[in-house]
């Protein structure tokens, strides 16, 4: 059969901060597939473990044989048993054996093995022919928090969305327009701005997170005017970074404050009214979905309340943030659960409870463009991948392919 596994094989290669991650090749009769693990720096302490003790090298050494051995002639296409004996292999609950990020880079390899197997593209082998819908990129301004160095804002990530694009090609300039634009908005504010960049990408100025929302905003509606559609802003603060479990405070260094959860909920909910966020993610600590809860149940009519490290793309940890309205958004990072079929569970849980999925990549990437896929293939109508640099932009530029591929291609719907 066509899409039987010949062979896996498995190297170390580079990511995007010069550590060490996975690619993974699966070999099928009549195709071939190839996925490389992201890793991240500001990870949600319920996401699998990334790698096993002794690193990318033990991978290579002594799991490639083992899982070799294991799929070489099971059939591509039956993911859901392939990913339930890379668990078995592995063997623990987090994956810590094996790794998450090398269970999860075989599965995708897997996946995109069968689709070759049978000449389609890995979006169309998972959403089918009907799919159409393209995601709108949030794409990444300017860093703080985990992301940057010191002085930079506490804030992680400060992202804006294209939301009046009328295609991705439209969308994905536009971006970059503000990304330029920013740079001159944070030079007449930062005397000692070199021009650095974060991990995704953003640029890192030695400013407040104050200054920082203001310019984001600014830069949102003069990129906006100038091309004519609407830019909004979002962010992405990373809350568990903030929070200290001592104090059960949210400790923003550069700015000199703390808040305790009820000022975070006003000081959020104040933020996004400011300036008509478009989206906010993992405004409270991974623990808080009591604070989740609150701040969604106050501003989910105006904003996409996002969780990350919150839900860490876990199907049950999505059911109880169902349960308790904690948000209307979640992050969807195949390496946080290690396959594509948990994956593809816990999207769907997400689509059938209204709660939108926001297909992600992590702030150590590969050139890898699986995400694109994933995007168009699960409809989401987000997706969070950066604005420029060679990993984030091998993302969106295949996004902009699959836009040229889709007969009726339309933007995504919230
Ligand atoms: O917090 C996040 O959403 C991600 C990606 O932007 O960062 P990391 O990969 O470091 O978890
Ligand atoms: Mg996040």
């Amino acid at each position: 059969m066509d899409s039987i596994i010949e062979d896996v094989q498995v190297r170390k290669i580079l990511d995007s901060r010069g550590n060490p991650t996975v690619e993974v090749d699966v070999t099928t009769w009549n195709g071939f597939g190839r996925a490389a693990a992201p890793s991240g720096a500001s990870t949600g302490s319920r996401e699998v473990v990334s790698f096993p003790e002794g690193g990318v090298d033990v991978i290579v050494s002594e799991v490639e044989d083992v899982i070799a051995s294991e799929l070489i002639g099971m059939d591509a296409r039956d993911i859901n048993t392939i990913d339930e004996v890379l668990r078995e292999v592995d063997g623990t609950d987090n994956l810590s054996a094996i790794g998450g990020n090398t269970t999860v880079a075989v599965s995708l390899a897997v996946m995109k093995a069968a689709a070759a197997s049978y000449n389609m593209p890995l979006y169309k082998y998972l959403g089918g022919n009907l799919v159409n819908e393209l995601p709108y990129p949030l794409g990444n301004m300017m860093n703080g928090g985990a992301h940057a160095g010191i002085n930079a804002p506490d804030i992680q990530e400060f992202l804006v969305v294209p939301v009046g694009a009328r295609n991705v090609v439209e969308a994905i300039f536009a971006n970059a327009s503000v990304h330029k634009k920013l740079k001159e908005l944070i030079q007449s504010r930062d005397s000692n701005f070199t021009g650095g960049k974060g991990d995704e990408g953003g640029w890192v100025p030695n400013i407040s997170n104050d200054a920082a929302l203001e310019i984001q905003a600014q830069a949102c509606e003069e990129v906006g005017d100038e091309l004519g559609i609407e830019i909004r802003p979002s962010l992405d603060m990373a809350a568990s970074e903030l929070w200290d479990s001592e104090k059960q405070k949210y400790v923003y260094a550069q700015d000199g404050v703390q808040k305790d959860t009820g000022e975070q909920i006003e000081f959020v909910k104040d933020i996004i009214e400011t300036y008509n966020m478009f989206y906010v993610e993992d405004p409270f600590d991974e623990s808080d979905f009591e604070g989740f809860s609150q701040l969604t149940s106050k501003v989910s009519d105006k904003c996409l309340v996002c969780g990350d490290d919150l839900f860490v793309t876990n199907k049950e940890l999505l059911a109880k943030g169902i349960e308790m309205n904690a948000a209307n958004a979640i992050i969807i990072k195949p390496n946080q659960i290690g396959s594509l079929s948990e994956t593809y569970a816990t999207v769907k849980l997400a689509k059938e409870n209204n709660i939108v999925p926001v297909v992600s990549h992590r702030s150590g990437e590969t050139t890898d463009e699986t995400i694109a896929h994933l995007a168009v293939g699960f409809a989401s109508p987000l997706i969070k991948t950066g604005a420029i640099g060679g990993e984030r932009i091998a993302k969106l530029n295949e996004l902009v392919r699959i836009e040229e591929e889709l007969l009726n291609p339309k933007m995504g719907h919230f």
